[in-house]
């Protein structure tokens, strides 16, 4: 879809003096809502992914790919030094030439990060006849997904996105949550799944399960975990695990499956 200033009916000029009608056209064209992406948290562990491009975009995306323990190449002629060191290191796979139609071959998904479009939108063809997800970071609109701005604390993961609108809001809205999300959240959120896992019941115990999510979250351990106040943590794991033996033939110890 087009700006939609770039359809504003009148003359831009003469809008600006008359304050407040630019705005208003734009938040009248404002009519759909409805969510745009999909939302997943995808586990790329151990699989392929092609970056194509090998500049700073580049980067941040392999950054976060291999931390999330994906296997990935970039086809790159030129590397940015932080990709350069991560090739050297052995971490990531290098294939110093330009992008050639074969590459995407077996990689779950892709990232066409040149800075040249031609070349992005073959990656994208490419990607397309696979059925490879592709994102085309210069040109969000014509690939499959997009990236978001991210926090993340252990098992905690906390993502914006404005579809593609304004990646600088997605990263200041990252930052104002940053204080407030602190580092002890990884064991807070640890605490809570190792709990849960523990007191959950097989299917057919929603009730069951139920009340123990209601008592592990009112418990507000972050608070404890916070002051570091390890006894009374270990006295409310002691009691959960006391009373951790789930009614039920199933027993405890297992996962909600829902
Ligand atoms: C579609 C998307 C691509 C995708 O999905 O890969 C995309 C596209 C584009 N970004 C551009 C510019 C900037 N990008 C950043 C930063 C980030 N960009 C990220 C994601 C995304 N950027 C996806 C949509 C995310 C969403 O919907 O919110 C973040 C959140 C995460 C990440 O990179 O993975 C990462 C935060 C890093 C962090 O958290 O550390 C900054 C700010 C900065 O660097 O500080 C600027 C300058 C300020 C500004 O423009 O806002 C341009 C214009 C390029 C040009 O002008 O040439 C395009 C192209 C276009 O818009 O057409
Ligand atoms: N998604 C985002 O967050 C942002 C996107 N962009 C856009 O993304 C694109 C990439 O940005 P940067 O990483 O800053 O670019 P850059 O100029 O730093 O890097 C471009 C890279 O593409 C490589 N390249 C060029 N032709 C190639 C080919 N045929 N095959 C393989 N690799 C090739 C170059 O060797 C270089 O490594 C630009 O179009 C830019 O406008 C820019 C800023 C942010």
């Amino acid at each position: 879809m087009a700006a939609p200033w770039r359809r504003f009916p009148v003359d831009l000029s003469a809008s600006l003096r008359d304050s407040g009608a630019l705005a208003e056209y734009l938040f009248n064209s404002l009519t759909d809502f409805s969510l745009r992406y999909y939302p997943i948290n995808l586990d790329v562990k151990d699989r392929v992914v092609v970056i194509v491009g090998g500049g700073a975009v580049a980067a941040r995306k392999a950054a976060r790919l291999l931390a999330a323990g994906a296997r990935v190449t970039v086809v790159a002629p030129t590397l940015v030094p932080r990709l350069a060191e991560l090739a050297a290191q052995g971490k990531l796979v290098h294939l110093p030439r330009p992008y050639l139609p074969g590459d995407l071959a077996g990689a779950l998904l892709a990232f066409a990060a040149t800075d040249a479009p031609e070349v992005n939108r073959e990656v994208a063809e490419e990607a397309r006849s696979l059925g490879v997800l592709v994102d085309l970071v210069a040109d969000p609109r014509s690939g499959d997904f997009t990236t978001p701005a991210v926090l993340s604390r252990g098992e905690l993961l906390i993502t914006a996105s404005t579809s593609g609108a304004s990646p600088g809001l997605s990263r200041r809205i990252i930052e104002e949550l940053e204080p407030l999300f602190d580092d002890e959240y990884a064991k807070s959120v640890m605490l809570l799944g190792r709990a849960r896992e523990k007191l959950l019941t097989e299917k057919g115990r929603t009730a069951y399960n139920e009340r123990v999510f209601a008592v592990l979250e009112a418990l507000d351990l972050h608070r404890l975990v916070k002051n570091g106040q390890l006894e009374a943590l270990d006295q409310i794991l002691l009691k959960l695990s006391e009373s951790g033996a789930a009614p039920g033939p199933e027993g405890a110890n297992k996962k909600d499956p829902s």
